[in-house]
């Protein structure tokens, strides 16, 4: 057992999806896995394993924000032997060119966290995608023929859900942004850390520009395109 994650040595798979909601993570392993057990329950950031077509993944959650995220994944990386995380995450289109329940396959990520200033003390390094876990996810986009949207581009890891500075997140958008979600940038600076593969598929669930937003209950349980391409892209 790691210090927050409850599962013994082997009951994690080494391919893990990640959502930023324990209850997504519920929805996800009973929705899409044969065989489900669940692992951990530590302060509610529960993970699953099952299996998708015979093969064994798990699912576990991540929490909000790159802090959080980043205490799931290390522990993964370092103590469960993981090898391919996927998040399965909500965001904010920044552009009208999105609609709400778009998909976003984040190729990079920019962010105001001082998480990486730290890490290489004021360098800046670019969080990217695994490039052949983003071709595949792409490829699924169409190979499902799926009945909305997908984008491929930049995405913005914000420390502030309630941004204090939208002046700022507008000048990323002149600079290609896409959609801001909260925890792309750890995920991907980790897994380069770790040599592992990483990439973050993100629904729109809320539209900055239009004021469109969905529920609580929608954001758990009926974001299952990005699912469907995650899965297809980690075990393809
Ligand atoms: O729906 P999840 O995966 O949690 O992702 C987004 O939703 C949360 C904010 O509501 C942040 O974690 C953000 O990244
Ligand atoms: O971080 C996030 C996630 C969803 N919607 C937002 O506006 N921000």
């Amino acid at each position: 057992m790691s210090t927050h994650i409850g599962a013994a040595a082997g009951q994690i798979a080494p391919h893990v999806l990640m959502p930023g909601d324990p209850l997504r993570a519920k929805w996800i392993a009973e929705t899409f896995l044969d065989d489900v057990e669940c692992y951990s329950q530590v302060r509610g950031m529960l993970g699953f394993t099952g299996t998708y077509r015979g093969e064994r993944v798990s699912v576990q959650g991540s929490g909000m924000g790159l802090p959080s995220l980043s205490i799931y994944c290390n522990e993964l990386l370092r103590e469960y032997g993981v090898r391919t995380i996927v998040r399965v995450g909500s965001c904010g289109a920044l552009t009208d060119k999105l609609r709400l329940r778009d998909i976003v396959i984040a190729q990079g990520a920019c962010t105001d966290s001082s998480m990486n200033r730290i890490r290489f003390e004021g360098y800046d390094y670019a969080p990217i995608a695994d490039y052949g876990l983003l071709r595949a996810a792409h490829d699924a986009t169409v190979a499902r023929d799926l009945p909305v949207a997908t984008h491929v581009g930049l995405i913005f890891s914000a420390d502030s859900f309630y941004h204090p500075r939208p002046e700022l997140t507008a000048r990323l958008v002149d600079y290609g942004v896409l959609a801001v979600e909260m925890e792309a940038s750890a995920l991907y600076t980790l897994a380069a850390q770790h040599r592992a593969r990483a990439l973050a598929i993100c629904t729109v669930s809320d539209h900055i520009v239009t004021g469109e937003e969905t529920s609580a209950q929608e954001r758990e349980q009926t974001f299952g395109h990005m699912v469907e391409i995650a899965l297809d892209a980690m075990l393809g």
